[in-house]
């Protein structure tokens, strides 16, 4: 029997990937038009910009087994900025030993490595999850039902996951009780290339929390030159309402001041808000689930708000799955 997993960011299709190579037959569901989630791109005519995260560090072993695996793949690099750190209104260099990790040759390339020819429906918001006499159902938004399924992993951000999980309501509440926090990010291209050694730059009682030039990253040569800009939680919650244009308008200003060199207009500009961009606080659940039922629960919510932590908390949903599949 197939089993169902609900979202195709790192965190599902880690345990996906688990799964199906314990043997299990999986079937992918992602609202949006390709995998990735918080790891996606937005494509443009010059490229791809990394739009969600926009580099991860391995600090777990498994996780760090498993990026190395990537790197063989090709799917990942390592990326070494001239690091800066904006406090007190002074921009100085920050460098460190950090290893830093990304998709190559955009980040959203992770999960399109992982999801291989896994049978996937996407552009499929499911709206339902419900367990009929013995097996398991979807709904979705577009009006289909899928199923029968022996059991769903259910792999979005909690305020999605809370409403698919009517079925366990201790879960549904758990995951509704999880504060997320937004994050406005905007990126700008620039036809001329800017004057400066920053490469990346994170911020302390900033509006624009980190920033990242696109073309030094592994495999993103050539023009025009692209940053990448994320707005504080705390900003970017007191301007959750702004339009985009303002937002960008803002966020450019304060760029300019933060970045030490002359910044003309933007030739490009876009800006993306994710409303549940990371949790406020890190957990220790791993994974949440109803063994019994048949339903797992799994994202980076589960453990801390970064790309290890999803792909973690996918391995523990796969894991605790297979304990009980194989009692
Ligand atoms: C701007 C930004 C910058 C970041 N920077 C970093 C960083 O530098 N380093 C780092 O480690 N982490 C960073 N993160 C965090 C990192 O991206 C996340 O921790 C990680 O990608 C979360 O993965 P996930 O699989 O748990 O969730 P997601 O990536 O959110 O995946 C959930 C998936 O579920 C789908 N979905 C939701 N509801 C439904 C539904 N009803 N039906 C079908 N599909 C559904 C979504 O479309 C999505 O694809 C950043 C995040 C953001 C937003
Ligand atoms: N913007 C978002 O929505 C984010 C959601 C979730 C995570 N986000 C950021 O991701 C990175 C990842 O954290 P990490 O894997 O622990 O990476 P890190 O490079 O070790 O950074 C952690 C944190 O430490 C500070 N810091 C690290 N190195 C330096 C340095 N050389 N100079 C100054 N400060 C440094 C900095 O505050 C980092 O944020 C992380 O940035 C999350 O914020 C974004």
């Amino acid at each position: 029997m197939t089993i169902a997993i609900i979202g195709t960011g790192i965190a599902g299709l880690s345990a996906a990937g688990a799964l199906h190579a314990a043997g299990l037959d999986v079937q992918l569901f992602d609202k949006s038009r390709g995998s990735g989630g918080r790891m996606a791109c937005t494509r443009k005519d010059f490229g791809a910009i990394d739009i969600g995260a926009q580099y991860f560090t391995s600090r777990d072993r498994r996780f760090a087994d498993a990026v190395q695996h990537w790197r063989s793949l090709g799917w990942v690099d390592e990326w070494k900025p001239s690091l800066y750190d904006f406090a007190d209104g002074q921009l100085r260099p920050s460098q460190d030993e950090q290893v830093r990790w990304i998709g190559t040759p955009r980040m959203s390339s992770i999960t399109r490595g992982l999801l291989g020819d896994l049978p996937v429906r996407f552009s499929c918001r499911i709206t339902e999850v419900f367990h009929g006499k013995e097996n398991w159902h979807l709904q979705s938004a577009e009006g289909e039902s899928f199923g029968p399924f022996s059991h769903v992993v259910v792999a979005t951000p909690p305020h999605q996951a809370a409403p698919l999980l009517a079925a366990a309501p201790k879960l549904a509440s758990t995951a509704a009780g999880v504060t997320m926090e937004p994050v406005w990010a905007v990126a700008l291209a620039f036809d001329q290339p800017l004057d400066t050694p920053v490469e990346g730059c994170f911020a302390h009682d900033s509006a624009i929390d980190w920033l990242a030039r696109n073309r030094d990253k592994p495999g993103r040569a050539g023009k025009p030159d692209i940053w990448t800009l994320n707005a504080s939680s705390r900003w970017s919650r007191q301007h959750l309402d702004l339009d985009k244009e303002a937002v960008i308008e803002q966020l450019h200003g304060l760029f300019a001041e933060q970045i030490g060199c002359a910044v003309p207009p933007p030739t490009f500009a876009h800006a993306h808000r994710w409303l549940y961009a990371r949790p406020a606080a890190s957990h220790e659940w791993g994974a949440l689930a109803d063994p019994d039922l048949g339903l797992y629960v799994c994202g980076d919510w589960c453990l801390s708000g970064r790309v290890e932590g999803a792909w973690l908390s996918g391995q523990e949903a796969a894991r605790k799955l297979l304990q009980h599949h194989t009692r």
